[in-house]
């Protein structure tokens, strides 16, 4: 619950999407710094740590044979290969957090949104943004200076086979200005917070007042 919020509800997964470049990390790192209610939800991964990142703030980051168990021992809420790594999303993190209101960010790829979506629809809000092009797209990925280029064609090769899933979101945006984006993806989860649905005891509330 915010402070302009007046009745409590349940919490959101709020999942950010986008072919590699586009801008889901920078958009997210806004949305955090930005929303105090917000927690990113850290996934365990068994791709190698890059320079810069943290174990349990970026990823948790793990070998195979654990992630395996993890999956067999279902502590997974999504899990999913992408670029020959593994990732998931930690099971016990978020559902204790969703049902005493609190907020969580994914930054996940297509097959952990649809999983999600699929296993918990009407906590889930999916955004997917949009490069204003390829040639930006491919622009963005070698001005960030983290991959060479082979890890570049290997990026830019699976973006279209990404761009394809925009379909299975609730909300689609092109990121052409990082400000612009980040205040349209923060009026979305402004937005999605006040439905109906999630606010807890608004038919007493409404029953309260009418009588
Ligand atoms: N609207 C924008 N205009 C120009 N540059 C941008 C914009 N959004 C992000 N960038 C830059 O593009 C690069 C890629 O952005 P970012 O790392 O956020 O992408 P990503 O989608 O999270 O990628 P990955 O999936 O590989 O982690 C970064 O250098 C970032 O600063
Ligand atoms: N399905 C999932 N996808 C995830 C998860 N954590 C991250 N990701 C996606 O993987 C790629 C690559 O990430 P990178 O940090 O190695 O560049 C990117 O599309 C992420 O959105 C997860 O738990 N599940």
């Amino acid at each position: 619950m915010t402070e302009s919020e007046t009745l409590p509800r349940r919490g959101l997964m709020f999942i950010l999407s986008s072919p590699s470049g586009a801008g889901k990390t920078t958009i997210a790192r806004k949305l955090l710094a930005a929303e105090q209610s917000l927690a990113m939800s850290v996934s365990v991964t068994t791709r190698p740590i890059r320079p810069g990142e943290t174990e349990g703030k970026d990823y948790f980051f793990t070998q195979r044979p654990q992630f395996d168990r993890m999956v067999e021992a279902g502590d997974f809420l999504e899990w999913a290969e992408v670029f020959g790594n593994c990732y998931g999303t930690p099971r016990a993190q978020i559902s204790e957090g969703l049902a005493a209101g609190q907020d969580y960010l994914f930054d996940i790829d297509w097959q952990g949104a649809q999983q999600l979506s699929q296993a918990a629809g009407p906590d889930v809000v999916s955004v997917f943004l949009l490069p204003p092009s390829i040639g930006e797209l491919e622009h963005r990925l070698r001005s960030r200076g983290t991959d060479s280029d082979e890890v570049i064609r290997g990026r830019m090769d699976r973006a279209r086979a990404e761009i394809s899933h925009w379909d299975a979101y609730d909300y689609v945006l092109v990121n052409e200005n990082v400000d612009a984006c980040f205040e349209q993806v923060r009026t979305i989860l402004h937005a999605e917070r006040l439905k109906r649905e999630r606010q807890r005891g608004l038919i007493e509330f409404a029953r309260e007042l009418m009588r």
